[in-house]
C-alpha cells in the first residue's frame, strides 16, 4: 500500500514493512487490504470523428449510448473505411476505477464481471486483459461464450467523448457468481449505475447481490453513477438504492442535476447528503467537490481561505475527515471543492476517465485508513471511526491531481502512478 497522496506532515504509515510470505496475485481477505469493484467489462475502441459523424447516426453528444448490433456493426465499419480508430483500450467505469486504484495504491483489487471463456488475439477480451494493471485480481470473472462489451468511444474536435455501447455478453453476470467472502473482507466495495439499464439481464442482480453483501458486512459502498440519462430514465428506483445501500456516490455535475433538480453542484452535493455518508461531484473545467459529514465535536477549521456560494462560507470545516453519518453522535455537514490542478492540462484531448480518476483517488484514501488501522490500531488517527484517512481538503487535493494525470495521458487508464517528486511549481501546490 502506498501512502495517498502528497503532505509535509505524515503520521507513521507502515509502507516499508517487508511482506512476510511470498506474494501472490490472487487475493486473500484475511491477510490483504483490497477494494473490490464490479463491472459490465468493456473494451473502448477510441475513434476522432466530427460532430456531423453524431447526428448521422442519431448519437447523444457526451452520453454514454447503447446501440444494438447492427448500429455498432454500421458505426465500426465506417470508422474502419476512415481509417479513423486510433486504439484499443481496456474500459468500464469501474474496471478503470479500480485499475487506477491499484496503480496509485501499488495494491490489489478484484473485478467482478464476465470474460471470455476463449479469448482470441485481437479480439476485445484480448485488449482487455492487456490493459489491466497485474494488481487487478481477475480470478472470480464468470466465463462467458462470446465478447465482452465494446464501447466504441467516440471523440470530437473539442475533445468531448460519447459512447456507443456495444453490450455482447457484458451483462451476463450471474448473482450466483458473486462470491461473498471476498466482499467481506474488502476496505471498499464499488459499482456504478449502468447496470440498472439493463432490466432483465442478470447482472443488475448481480449488483444488488454484491451491494447486500457489502451492507451485510459493513463495508463502505461506493456507486457512481455513469451518464446523465440513466439517471433521468432509472431515478426513482436509483434514488431508492442510493438511499437503502450506497455509503459514497460519485458524478458530474449534470448526472447531480438529473438526480437532485439543482443545477449548482453545491446546492446538489448538500440535497445527496441526506442520503448518503459522502459525495464526491465532478464538474469538468469547475473542478471538483467533496462533501460529507464528520462529528461536530472532531470538526477541524480549514486555514484555506473562506469560500461562499450557494451555501455561506461552505469550507469552514473541509479540515476534517469523513465520517459515517451514523457514527457520529452529532453530524455536520462538510463542503470541500477544489479548482482544477494547475488550470487543468494545456491541452486536452480527451476527457474520457477524468472522473473514474477522481473516484479511484477517494478509493485509495478509504483503503489506505483500512490499512492504517488495521497495521496501527491505536494511532491518534483511529481514535474515532472515520471512513477515509485524510481531510476532505486533502482528498480534493488528490483526486484533482489524478484526474489532471489521466487528461494528460489522454487515456482514462493510468499506465503509471503519479511522479514521485513532482516539479517545484507542483510541489508548491501539495504544500499549501
Ligand atoms: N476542461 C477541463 N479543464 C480543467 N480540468 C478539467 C477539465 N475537464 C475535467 N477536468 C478535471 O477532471 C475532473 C473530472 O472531470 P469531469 O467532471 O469531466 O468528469 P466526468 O464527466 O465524470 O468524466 P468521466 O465520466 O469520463 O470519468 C474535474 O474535476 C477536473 O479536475
Ligand atoms: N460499465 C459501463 N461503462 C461504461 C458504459 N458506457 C461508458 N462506460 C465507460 O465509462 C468510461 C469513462 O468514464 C469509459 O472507459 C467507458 O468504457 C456502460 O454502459 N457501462
Amino acid at each position: 500500500m502506498k501512502f495517498p497522496g502528497r503532505r509535509k506532515i505524515k503520521h507513521y504509515f507502515p509502507v516499508s514493512e517487508a511482506k512476510p510470505i511470498l506474494p501472490t496475485s490472487e487475493v486473500r481477505p484475511d491477510k490483504d487490504t483490497y477494494i473490490v469493484g464490479l463491472d459490465e467489462t468493456i473494451v473502448d475502441v477510441i475513434a476522432n470523428i466530427s460532430d456531423d459523424f453524431l447526428t448521422n447516426f442519431n448519437i447523444q453528444k457526451g452520453l454514454s449510448n447503447l446501440v444494438d448490433v447492427d448500429t455498432a456493426s454500421a458505426i465500426y465499419e465506417r470508422l474502419t473505411a476512415e481509417q479513423s480508430i486510433s486504439d484499443h483500450f481496456a474500459g468500464g467505469t469501474i474496471g478503470n476505477t479500480i485499475h487506477n486504484y491499484s496503480v496509485l495504491a501499488d495494491d490489489k483489487s478484484v473485478l467482478l464481471g464476465v470474460m471470455s471463456a476463449n479469448i482470441a488475439l485481437g479480439s476485445p477480451a484480448y485488449h482487455y486483459i492487456c490493459h489491466t494493471s497485474s494488481k487487478v485480481d481477475m480470478n472470480h470473472l464468470q466465463g462467458v461464450s462470446g465478447d465482452i462489451g465494446r464501447g466504441i468511444t467516440l471523440i470530437t474536435p473539442d475533445g468531448e467523448r460519447t459512447f456507443a455501447i456495444a453490450p455482447g455478453d457484458m451483462d451476463e453476470l450471474s448473482h450466483d457468481h458473486i462470491p461473498e467472502e471476498i466482499i467481506a473482507g474488502a476496505a471498499a466495495f464499488v459499482s456504478c449505475a449502468y447496470p440498472l439499464r439493463h432490466q432483465g439481464k442478470p447482472i443488475k442482480q448481480a449488483m444488488l447481490t454484491s451491494m447486500a453483501y457489502a451492507n451485510k458486512h459493513h463495508i463502505p459502498t461506493v456507486l457512481t453513477l455513469g451518464t446523465k440519462h440513466l439517471v433521468d430514465d432509472h431515478h426513482d428506483e436509483l434514488l431508492e438504492l442510493i438511499k437503502r445501500d450506497v455509503n459514497v456516490l460519485a458524478m458530474n455535475e449534470l448526472e447531480a442535476e438529473a438526480l437532485t433538480g439543482f443545477a449548482d453542484p453545491l446546492q446538489a452535493a448538500d440535497a445527496i447528503l441526506d442520503y448518503v455518508d459522502m459525495v464526491l461531484l465532478t464538474a469538468g473545467p469547475d473542478g471538483l467537490y467533496l462533501c460529507g459529514h464528520t462529528e461536530s465535536s472532531l470538526k477541524r477549521e480549514t486555514t484555506n481561505p473562506i469560500k461562499s456560494a450557494n451555501i455561506a462560507d461552505f469550507n469552514r470545516w473541509e479540515f476534517s475527515r469523513p465520517m459515517m453519518r451514523q457514527a457520529c453522535e452529532n453530524p455536520i455537514k462538510v463542503f470541500s471543492h477544489i479548482d482544477p490542478y494547475m488550470g487543468g492540462p494545456e491541452k486536452i484531448r480527451n476527457t474520457n476517465g477524468a472522473g473514474d480518476g477522481a473516484l479511484s483517488a477517494l478509493l485509495h484514501d478509504i483503503s489506505a485508513n483500512h490499512f492504517h488501522r488495521e497495521a496501527q490500531p491505536n494511532s491518534s488517527k483511529h481514535a474515532a471511526p472515520f471512513l477515509a484517512y485524510s481531510s476532505f481538503a486533502q482528498i480534493c487535493k488528490y483526486a484533482n491531481r489524478v484526474s489532471y494525470e489521466i487528461l494528460a495521458q489522454s487515456a482514462p487508464r493510468l499506465s503509471r502512478g503519479l511522479p514521485e517528486r513532482e516539479d517545484s511549481l507542483e510541489e508548491a501546490y501539495w504544500d499549501r
